[in-house]
């Protein structure tokens, strides 16, 4: 039977989501509503230089927003005075408490050549990394056997922080072939791309694919890197396709290939597919990234799988092939989440599509209740640059607002010069962003979204509870499957998610807003209450006298004796 307990008294009535709406426009510091011409105008006039203020503003805000002292002052009462507004209730919400420790959006780190030792995986989790990925185009088994070894070694000895481990496939990839050295190659020169083995010379190299001469067509535009350079193909034949060179630059070994428009007809998992992801059954991996979905048909094969093999690994489709775009809500519903995987889809689909493909993805997923990652290029300039561009700040930003679990490094951690310093970037933009969001969307699918319509209703109203008190939430799962309910709501709060299932706790480092954290329960319920409210006490993660919605739900009772779902706010 469904029931709600309150040690308190509280009103489950959602009317808080009204209340907190209007709070957006304000919620901002000043800074950012002023127009941004009226002081240095004023400033100008009076022939004064443009106020410095480094402790609290970068470079770029300063030249973009100068500040006088009175403004800073007054903007720090104004976020104070809604700081307080959002503590309303006891104010304990771990959002604003604990900034730096309490990040929602989660962090995908692609380990590569630059990351792939003790020392910086274990950095890497420190600075903030969730998900370690492991790109299967590069490196072999062995190479990826100890990036395994060391996340898994990490997860061992490490008590109050979990990085899941994401195995993207090749997929059908298109690439050229090696070459002796990197050749230039100028705009309007000819070129020519040949299914013949071993070519690489100054004039023709390798395609590693067959079908390429029949799935392209004379006018066909063919991107290299996702458009780093681009050819137009003028005329083929049995086994060659010549092209001019529209977009020229520097062709390096094993280049990745797009044609335009175009996915090409291969399987969307080949035979070495199929070994890689055997290696990560093996190694109970907890994602796929699946590259190249096209249809739903491949995901069911893929689970299928995985369920003949006993194996518990959810399934990511990477989203990024021309032909995926039609059956996108078949494929996301088949599957447990989406990579909306920028480059191969800016390659295939026009790129001015991407951002809106990235947007309605993100609104799919968040509507259906999957994850929902964005990766590629989002701090691109820190492979070579200490600090990131302004744009690939406000790429995070838009993220993070848009609503997405993840946001993913790729040859910034795989190979760039500074991994750490891309994932604290990353921490920090996001939780700024975070801090901007107060409203929290009332899912326009309740009772849809999932099956089971009794934990999503009390997914939904413990969210409401704990928005309205300004509390995190506790919740215990043994599958995930409350806690990832309770992340669709996105609660401002964090989810504290308590699991007897260590493969579960890892799986929950991906979804927003939940800190999952492994716990032996025990056979009497409030025992087991207790020990979470101490382990968290014990850990900072909450204070004494602090209030924290307790959710019990799911799909099947954890403790026979007791209601399956009862909400509770709980005084620590
Ligand atoms: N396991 C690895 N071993 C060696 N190099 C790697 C490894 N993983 C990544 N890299 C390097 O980092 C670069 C960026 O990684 P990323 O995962 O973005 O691969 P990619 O080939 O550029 O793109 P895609 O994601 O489409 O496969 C790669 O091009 C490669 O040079
Ligand atoms: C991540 C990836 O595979 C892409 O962006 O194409």
């Amino acid at each position: 039977m469904a029931q709600v307990v309150s040690a308190g008294s509280v009103n489950l009535c959602p009317t808080s989501g009204h209340e907190l709406r209007k709070l957006k426009p304000s919620i901002l510091p000043p800074k950012f509503h002023q127009h941004p011409r009226r002081i240095p105008d004023v400033r100008r006039r009076r022939n004064l230089a443009p106020a410095v203020t480094t402790s609290r503003l970068s470079r770029s805000e300063t030249a973009v927003l100068p500040v006088v002292p009175e403004h800073l002052l007054k903007e720090e009462e104004e976020f104070q005075q809604i700081k307080n507004i959002h503590h309303k209730g006891n104010g304990s919400a771990s959002v604003w408490s604990k900034p730096n420790e309490r990040r929602k959006t989660k962090i995908v780190c692609t380990i590569g050549p630059s990351t792939n030792t003790k020392e910086m995986i274990w950095k890497l989790a420190e600075a903030g990394m969730n998900v370690a990925r492991l790109n299967m185009s590069h490196g072999d088994h062995a190479s990826h056997q100890k990036v395994i070894d060391l996340v898994k070694e990490y997860n061992a000895q490490s008590k109050d922080n979990a990085i899941a481990i994401m195995l993207d496939t090749k997929g059908p990839e298109v690439r050229s072939g090696d070459l002796p050295q990197a050749i230039n190659l100028e705009s309007g020169q000819e070129f020519t791309f040949t299914i013949k083995r071993g070519v690489g010379t100054e004039e023709c190299v390798s395609v590693n694919y067959d079908d390429f001469v029949n799935d392209v067509e004379v006018g066909d535009m063919l991107l290299v890197d996702g458009g780093m350079m681009s050819f137009v193909v003028k005329s083929k034949t049995a086994d060659s396709v010549k092209c001019e060179v529209v977009d020229g630059g520097e062709l390096k070994s094993r280049r990745h290939l797009n044609v335009r428009g175009k996915s090409a007809t291969l399987p969307s998992i080949t035979d070495k597919d199929w070994d890689d992801i055997k290696f990560g059954v093996d190694n109970k991996i907890d994602f796929y990234a699946v590259s190249f979905v096209k249809d739903a048909d491949v995901v069911h094969e893929l689970k299928s799988y995985l369920k003949n093999c006993g194996a518990d690994i959810h399934v990511i489709v990477k989203i990024e092939s021309a032909d995926s775009i039609p059956n996108l809500h078949s494929i996301i519903t088949a599957s447990d989440g989406a990579m909306v995987a920028r480059g191969d889809l800016g390659a295939e689909l026009p790129i001015e599509e991407v951002p809106l493909l990235q947007e309605e993805i993100i609104r799919m997923c968040r509507s259906m209740g999957k994850a929902v990652i964005v990766a590629t290029n989002m701090l691109e300039s820190m492979i070579v640059h200490p600090t990131p561009t302004r744009a690939e700040v406000s790429d995070i930003a838009i993220a993070v607002r848009e609503g997405a679990d993840a946001v993913m490094l790729s040859g910034e951690t795989a190979h760039g010069k500074f991994p750490l310093k891309a994932v604290k970037v990353m921490h920090t933009v996001a939780l700024r962003t975070e801090a901007t969001i107060t409203e929290s969307e009332k899912p326009t699918n309740l009772g849809q979204a999932f099956t089971n319509h009794m934990s999503e209703m009390f997914a939904y109203h413990a969210t409401m509870m704990s928005n309205t008190l300004g509390t995190s939430t506790v919740v215990f799962t043994r599958t995930g499957f409350m806690a990832i309910l309770l992340s669709h709501y996105r609660p401002y709060g964090t989810i504290f998610a308590f699991t007897d299932e260590e493969r579960v706790k890892q799986r929950l480092a991906l979804y927003q807003g939940v800190c999952p954290v492994y716990m032996q329960f025990s056979d009497d319920a409030e025992e087991t209450f207790a020990k979470a409210i101490s382990y968290l006490q014990n850990h900072g993660m909450v204070k004494e006298g602090e209030e924290v919605a307790l959710v019990q739900s799911g799909r099947q009772p954890i403790w026979r004796s007791h209601s399956t779902h009862n909400i509770q706010v709980r005084k620590v």
